[in-house]
């Protein structure tokens, strides 16, 4: 190996390294002998732009937390502006999560978590090692995405046949999370993992749904609640959820600003 940039910068020299080297840090030979190793500590930069309510951020923060990485949490105002660097991080989108490690910014919130996965592969697990296992666990959290999140919505946002419509498909999503559950104690199987990741988020936010459509969710999947329960016992997940009615409250507060129900 000649260079590797993470937690510790190894420059081994003797080996391919002189080019390699010379790509990353210009200027920088290395000598052509084989014994001579110098190691430099550097520093990671982690940094997390955020907005306390979110779900998909969220994610990223538990992630982070499942893994044991300190950063440091940039709170956006996305009702009263983005930041510059929100925007310079993330021009495609101008959403949150953006993830920026060693000043490169990773966005999308699942591959935000694949990422924090995969480039601190030696702590805790979050995606299976079994391929299929892996396939099914991203399938599931992609029907998160496009199902209980779109639904859920519309519980709060809408109306009538509309909202009455949305809680149909948001409870029958709901009901195949819980088949997808069985009797598991979690999603990851006996471990807390990826799908926990992407799903347990949204338990912070139940309490606005049931409020706003008047609906139970622990009376149609008990199961789901009790897996939730048993998330909430995680150190993780206790310290990065908000509480249900802060969620319910911030809701209130935007609707009333934009003069909505
Ligand atoms: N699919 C994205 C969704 C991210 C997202 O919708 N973020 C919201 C906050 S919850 C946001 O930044 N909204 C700002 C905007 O839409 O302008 C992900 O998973 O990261």
């Amino acid at each position: 190996m000649g260079v590797k940039f993470g937690p510790v910068l190894y420059i081994v020299p003797g080996d391919i390294c002189s080019s390699t080297c010379f790509l990353t840090f210009p200027g920088f030979l290395c000598p052509s002998i084989s014994c001579v190793s110098v190691t430099v500590t550097m520093a990671e930069e982690v940094v997390l732009l955020d907005f306390w309510p979110s779900m998909f951020g969220m994610r990223a923060r538990l992630a982070l937390a499942e893994k044991g990485i300190q950063y440091e949490y940039k709170e956006e105002d996305l009702v009263g502006g983005k930041s510059q660097l929100l925007l310079k991080m993330n021009p495609v989108q101008k959403k949150i999560p953006v993830l920026i490690h060693n000043g490169i910014p990773v966005s999308e919130s699942l591959i935000v978590v694949q990422y924090i996965d995969e480039a601190w592969s030696e702590r805790y697990q979050l995606l299976p090692s079994d391929p299929y296992q892996r396939a099914r666990a991203r399938f599931w959290a992609d029907f998160i995405d496009k199902k209980v999140w779109t639904s859920g919505h519309q519980v709060r946002s809408s109306k009538g046949a509309e909202q009455e419509a949305a809680k149909v498909e948001f409870m029958d999503s709901l009901k195949l999370l819980e088949g997808e559950l069985g009797d598991k104690p979690y999603f990851g199987g006996q471990n807390f993992g990826f799908l926990d990741i992407a799903f347990i988020p949204f338990y912070g936010w139940f309490h606005t749904y049931e409020t706003f459509g008047n609906f139970s969710i622990e009376a149609s999947c008990p199961k789901l609640i009790a897996w939730a329960k048993r998330c909430m016992e995680r150190e993780s997940v206790l310290k990065t959820l908000p509480q249900q009615h802060k969620i319910y409250d911030f809701v209130l507060h935007v609707n009333k600003m934009f003069g909505l129900h």
